[in-house]
């Protein structure tokens, strides 16, 4: 009980923190894959501060980059599908340590403003990241050591194509957004934002603080001051120090300015304040830049000219790499001088062309997808090229769902009722080859069983006569079966008396589901057992039904009489509406399972099973043989799969419902029908004794 719910605690915990293992690893990769050269620009950022800036050549720095986002997306996605769960779990788990110990090193060193964990879109601090990281270890460490535990969401057969189809998406997302933009824009230059806005730093904004140290000198000895405790004029200045205390409020844009390289003027403002159209090609270094759609450029350039639009070229590259450029492309726009790192945020192409609209971007384009010469035929307050794109972040994100979480969705949904209908068909296949089995079988050694269940019937006298009647048919005409009467309780002694035991077994119709006691009217199993009865009926569809005997009071009876050295004669069976709607497999399955499967094998030995269908008791309706042979046979079938073929070999089972002389030979002939449980024909020495002689038919 205690490991079950140990067990059911641990596999809550491995799932849970396989989910947001995998959420945060899928968005982590995601981020990481729409933007390749934001995390190109983040790794460049790391080697940097490890004092490797130059070590590797730039590209690598981009496949790296390209590699890490689709190693954490694809492992997000394995994780979620519960996908090569060994593997993965250990993979996740390097890659934290590996994690954790580089966000250590970056609390303790602080050479990064942010790890850059989920590239622009949640920036958090190195103490925040490091806080984030250790819980994920912790996770991974649960997931390495319970791997099994994790739930799969699709089959083994079908893996192979979430594997494909997840690595191809996150290769092709980023290859997608390094052709063009990151689809999704995280930074303060994406289209819609105001420059001149996000420069502005708001009103009772926190201030930077600096304290300032002088040291003084007097009498050869040199002392630190600040302005609070500052010494009279004894003292002489010697120097000084200023240290900043706090950071201040740094606005989103805090970096961006256009200068003209010759004449040292600064433009920005003229820019920004501009009320028209700007065009502003943007390359932080020409000398790497593509040159390939510089006609498409110059082309842009002519249209600006001839609608008056300003057309500038901001770049932090050397003269030389623009009179190179220059050179190449024919370029006739100015060159204006911008941060390097403030042009690569702006935009993820190299050149890239952004549109200004009164300091507004309204507009961003890679070199590969400028626009076309047919949309460059009116000026822009006219044509849609001027406007601000209306509905493209809702489209976007339908564009990624359909292209990757439904198809892997109708994956999974096929692939789960494929695995249902397969472990449907292969459960009906295992039992109709166990029923086969014992279809096949001639009947084993287990006991044949002729029992008699008087109910509230016969007074104790005609009781007493009707027993010895039984008793002395019966021994003058050995039975080929065993026979057992069971009677009322008021019975139970007096019969025991005239019984010959060795001919003719007793049994009582019930007992108490209470030890003993204060329990008026009932009669406990050790009092049956002290009556000299053997056997005890439990379950019959009559106490069920008129007295409330749940599957739980069974139970407790069951265990009470097996304890007290009885045979149980268990019974079960469906009422007609259960059989007309096919559940009578169902409910008997149930009723055994409810209070007799519990048993231990040895307490197994103890049980004979009695299948009486509620609809043929005392109605005269029989099931027919092949009915009763059917259902008998399905009743060994589950005992085979609680107890095995053995024990399931040897377990008598009954038939009980309106079974008399005329169609016993027929019912007992069944290879799984071992006797039967009689009601009404029992109350007449003569029609008992011609159902246990169907025996010797
Ligand atoms: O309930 C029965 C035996 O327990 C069957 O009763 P009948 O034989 O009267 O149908």
């Amino acid at each position: 009980m205690k490991n079950k719910a140990t067990q059911i605690i641990r596999n809550t915990a491995v799932n849970i923190g396989r989910l947001l293992m995998a959420a945060t690893f899928i968005f982590s990769g995601y981020v990481k894959a729409i933007d390749p050269l934001g995390t190109q620009y983040k790794l460049a950022d790391y080697l940097q501060a490890m004092g490797l800036g130059s070590f590797l050549p730039e590209w690598t720095l981009l496949v790296g980059a390209v590699l890490l986002a689709a190693l954490e997306f694809s492992l997000g996605i394995f994780l979620l599908f519960a996908i090569r769960r060994h593997l993965v779990s250990k993979i996740v788990l390097a890659l934290m340590s590996i994690m954790t110990l580089l966000t250590l090193w970056i609390v303790i060193a602080n050479p990064v403003k942010d790890c850059g964990c989920f590239g622009d879109a949640v920036v958090l601090s190195n103490g925040q990241t490091f806080i984030k990281n250790i819980i994920l270890l912790a996770i991974a460490l649960m997931l390495q050591k319970w791997p099994t535990s994790m739930v799969r969401f699709v089959s083994k057969k079908t893996q192979w194509i979430v594997i494909n189809y997840t690595v191809i998406f996150a290769l092709a997302l980023s290859a997608w957004s390094l052709w063009d933009l990151p689809p999704f824009d995280f930074r303060p230059y994406h289209v819609g934002a105001n420059i001149a806005q996000g420069m502005k730093i708001p009103q009772g904004a926190p201030q930077p603080q600096f304290e300032t140290t002088f040291i003084l000198e007097k009498n050869g000895q040199q002392k630190e001051f600040t302005l609070d405790n500052y010494p009279d004029s004894t003292w002489t200045f010697v120097d000084s120090k200023t240290v900043q205390t706090a950071e201040g409020y740094v606005p989103p844009i805090h970096d961006f300015s256009i200068q003209d390289n010759k004449t040292g003027e600064d433009i920005t403002q003229e820019v920004l304040n501009d009320t028209g159209y700007t065009f502003l090609l943007i390359s932080p270094t020409l000398a790497y830049a593509d040159d390939s759609n510089f006609g498409r450029i110059d082309q842009i350039y002519e249209f600006a000219q001839d609608y008056g639009y300003r057309f500038i070229c901001l770049t932090a590259s050397s003269d030389k790499d623009i009179a190179k450029w220059q050179d190449i492309t024919g370029a006739e726009y100015p060159f204006y001088t911008t941060d390097a790192t403030t042009l690569k945020t702006m935009i993820r192409s190299n050149p890239g062309l952004m549109l200004l609209h009164h300091g507004t971007i309204i507009q961003k384009w890679s070199h590969n997808k400028l626009p076309q010469p047919e949309e460059l035929n009116q000026p822009l307050e006219k044509s849609a090229l001027g406007k601000m794109p209306s509905d493209s972040i809702p489209r976007k994100i339908l564009l990624m769902l359909m292209w990757f979480v439904l198809p892997l969705t109708l994956l999974a949904i096929a692939d789960r009722l494929w695995a249902w209908t397969t472990w449907v068909k292969k459960k009906k296949e295992n039992a109709n080859k166990i029923i086969s089995t014992f279809n096949k079988k001639e009947k084993k050694m287990r006991k044949k069983i002729v029992a008699g269940n008087w109910k509230m019937n016969m007074n104790l006298q005609d009781g007493v006569a009707l027993a010895k009647e039984i008793n002395e048919a019966l021994v003058a005409d050995k039975p080929n079966c065993d026979v057992v009467i069971c009677t009322p309780f008021i019975h139970l002694a007096s019969v025991a008396q005239v019984l010959n035991a060795e001919v003719v077994g007793l049994g009582a119709e019930n007992c108490a589901d209470k030890e003993k006691g204060a329990y008026t009217g009932e009669v406990s199993a050790e009092m049956v057992k002290s009556t000299g009865a053997q056997y005890v009926i439990l379950g019959h569809s009559e106490r069920r039904q008129y007295y409330g005997e749940t599957a739980e009071i069974l139970k407790e009876k069951v265990e009470l009489a097996l304890k007290n050295g009885l045979k149980v004669i268990f019974c079960c069976g469906e009422t007609l509406e259960e059989r007309e709607a096919e559940k009578q497999n169902e409910v008997v399955k149930a009723e055994l399972e409810g209070s007799v499967f519990h048993l231990d094998a040895e307490a197994w030995k103890n049980i004979i099973l009695a299948y009486e269908p509620i609809w043929a008791i005392g109605t005269g309706k029989t099931a027919t043989s092949d009915q009763a042979e059917e259902m008998l046979a399905y009743i060994r079938s589950i005992v085979a799969e609680k107890y095995g073929n053995e024990a399931a070999e040897e377990t008598s089972i009954l038939y009980g419902g309106s079974c008399k002389a005329s169609n016993a030979p027929e019912l007992f002939a069944k290879p799984n029908i071992d006797g039967g449980l009689i009601g009404g024909a029992s109350l007449k020495a003569a029609d008992f004794k011609g159902i246990i002689d169907a025996w010797k038919k």
